[in-house]
């Protein structure tokens, strides 16, 4: 209800008192705007205190590790997700030329399997499986070899597998990685050496790749993603009746079991992606597959759940296989590391090595971090992932005990097979673990599937700050 000035209390305070000179008056307004001065300054001394505190208060390091298509980019694309929608959606639309390049190397892959079994029935001396029709339909998809090369020339070296391209070698920059290992480290300066790799190239993360797709697009290159869109559209039929023949079917299952399951693999959408209005989803950009060289930086202000918004900084460490730890003192202050296991790679070999079995060499990157010293105040967290492939693997009769004897005759269903190889894990972390007194904690994860990927990146988030709490000394 309205109140009279009268009845005001605040009113009857700043009203002048009664009968005041103008002398009065000056002094009073003076003291007025000197005590607003005085609360102006106050206010201006709090905001900097705050903002000082905002500074200081360190970001949060993760370290994100795992053999190379293990899942550690995707996991950081699931954070991206969570945590940072609004660069999510503005990279949105430049993952469409990825995902063609994806597209076209499925199919030059094929392509590749019926052109050997040419050459292998001449060699043979027998006839070949492949008829007139396909030798039309390869003669029709030459085009898309040359689109392959733009693209890889377009998108740069992540375009590129490992087994493709020598080692990268460059300069250290700075970003958060010590420039030297400290004088503790020193016995470590011969692995110091090799490490010169682990810095971290700001020119080859995929926002980096995206940020150059940006302004490609808008540059003299941007008829690559309209010329690629145009080729890739009138080889459509093509490419969809290759890709359904089972001469050519079987002919690649031979070669790489169920190409369906591989990364980046984009086929059975085609219709889909070259749809005029197409956008790609959030799972087609999870499945897209970009390699990750050197070590990507990614930042997050982490604030769902804790009330306090936190900055994160994740590091995406690929191209890691040395079980000797070099890359260790590179990353100070670490306070988790979310280790990425693919445990669907029971029965693949490493590229690098085919002697090698992969989930072998990850048990032994896995012991390597367990058991670093330098990583003991770390909280380790395990991504058990890709058990979604693990589950068609084991549906498709495929015997662990054939690849990993030590499975031996346990039952070979996916409960059973899951269960012994955390139980793997968890025999290696606390064998090797030391006297520290972290916990053994691991997830079974599908990366790919965003949505059940959320609830787990939930839990890490509060494992890792309850962590991080534990080490500042207040729990
Ligand atoms: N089906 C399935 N695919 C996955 C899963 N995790 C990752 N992938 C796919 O596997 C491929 C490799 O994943 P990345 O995240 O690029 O692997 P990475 O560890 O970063 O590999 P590098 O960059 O070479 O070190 C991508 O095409 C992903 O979509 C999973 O849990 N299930
Ligand atoms: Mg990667």
């Amino acid at each position: 209800m309205f109140q009279s000035a009268d009845h005001d209390p605040f009113a009857a305070v700043l009203r002048p008192p009664p009968g005041e000179t103008p002398e009065q008056r000056e002094e009073r307004e003076a003291a007025e705007a000197q005590a607003l001065e005085v609360s102006n300054r106050i206010d201006a001394e709090i905001k900097a205190a705050k903002y000082a505190l905002k500074k200081q208060k360190k970001p949060i390091r993760v370290l994100v590790l795992g053999q190379s298509m293990s899942g550690k980019t995707t996991t950081i694309k699931n954070f991206q997700i969570a945590y940072a929608q609004k660069s999510w959606a503005e990279e949105r639309s430049s993952w469409h030329i990825v995902i063609l390049f994806n597209l076209v190397r499925n199919v030059n892959t094929i392509a590749d399997t019926l052109n050997e079994e040419t050459t292998l029935s001449i060699s043979d001396g027998r006839r070949s499986t492949l008829t007139e029709w396909h030798r039309s339909i390869m003669f029709r998809l030459t085009p898309l070899r040359r689109i392959e090369k733009d693209l890889k020339a377009f998108l740069g070296k992540g375009s590129s597998e490992a087994a493709e391209v020598d080692p990268p070698k460059r300069p250290n920059t700075s970003s958060g990685l010590r420039d030297s290992p400290s004088a503790s480290q020193l016995s470590l300066q011969d692995d110091v050496k090799k490490a010169q790799e682990f810095c971290i190239w700001s020119s080859s993360g995929w926002k980096a790749i995206l940020d150059q797709v940006k302004t490609q697009s808008q540059g003299k290159d941007s008829q690559v993603p309209r010329v690629v869109r145009t080729v890739v559209t009138s080889c459509k039929d093509d490419i969809w009746n290759l890709w359904n023949d089972a001469v050519a079917q079987s002919l690649v299952r031979a070669k790489y079991g169920r190409l369906e399951e591989t990364p980046g693999f984009f086929l059975n959408d085609i219709d889909r992606i070259l749809s005029p209005d197409y956008t790609p989803t959030d799972q087609d950009i999870v499945r897209a597959r970009l390699r990750t060289t050197g070590v990507q930086e990614y930042r997050f202000t982490l604030d769902k759940g804790t009330g306090t918004a936190r900055d994160w900084v994740m590091y995406d460490v690929a191209s890691i296989r040395t079980s000797k730890a070099a890359w260790i003192p590179y990353f100070p202050d670490i306070t988790a590391l979310i280790f990425l296991a693919p445990v669907s790679s029971f029965n693949e070999r490493l590229v690098e090595n085919p002697r090698i079995n992969r989930l072998e060499d990850t048990f032994v990157l896995w012991k390597t971090v367990c058991s670093s010293k330098l990583l003991s105040n770390v909280q380790l967290i395990l991504f058990l992932n890709k058990t979604d492939i693990l589950a068609r693997k084991l549906e498709q009769g495929i015997q662990v005990k054939d690849h990993i004897p030590e499975f031996g005759g346990n039952k070979n269903d996916f409960l059973s097979v899951a269960e012994w190889f955390r139980r793997v894990f968890k025999r290696l972390f606390i064998d090797n673990n030391g006297p520290s007194n972290r916990r053994f904690i691991a997830h079974f994860t599908n990366v790919i599937d965003t949505r059940a990927t959320q609830h787990t990146l939930q839990a890490v988030q509060s494992a890792i700050l309850r962590s991080d709490i534990e080490e500042a000394g207040l729990m």
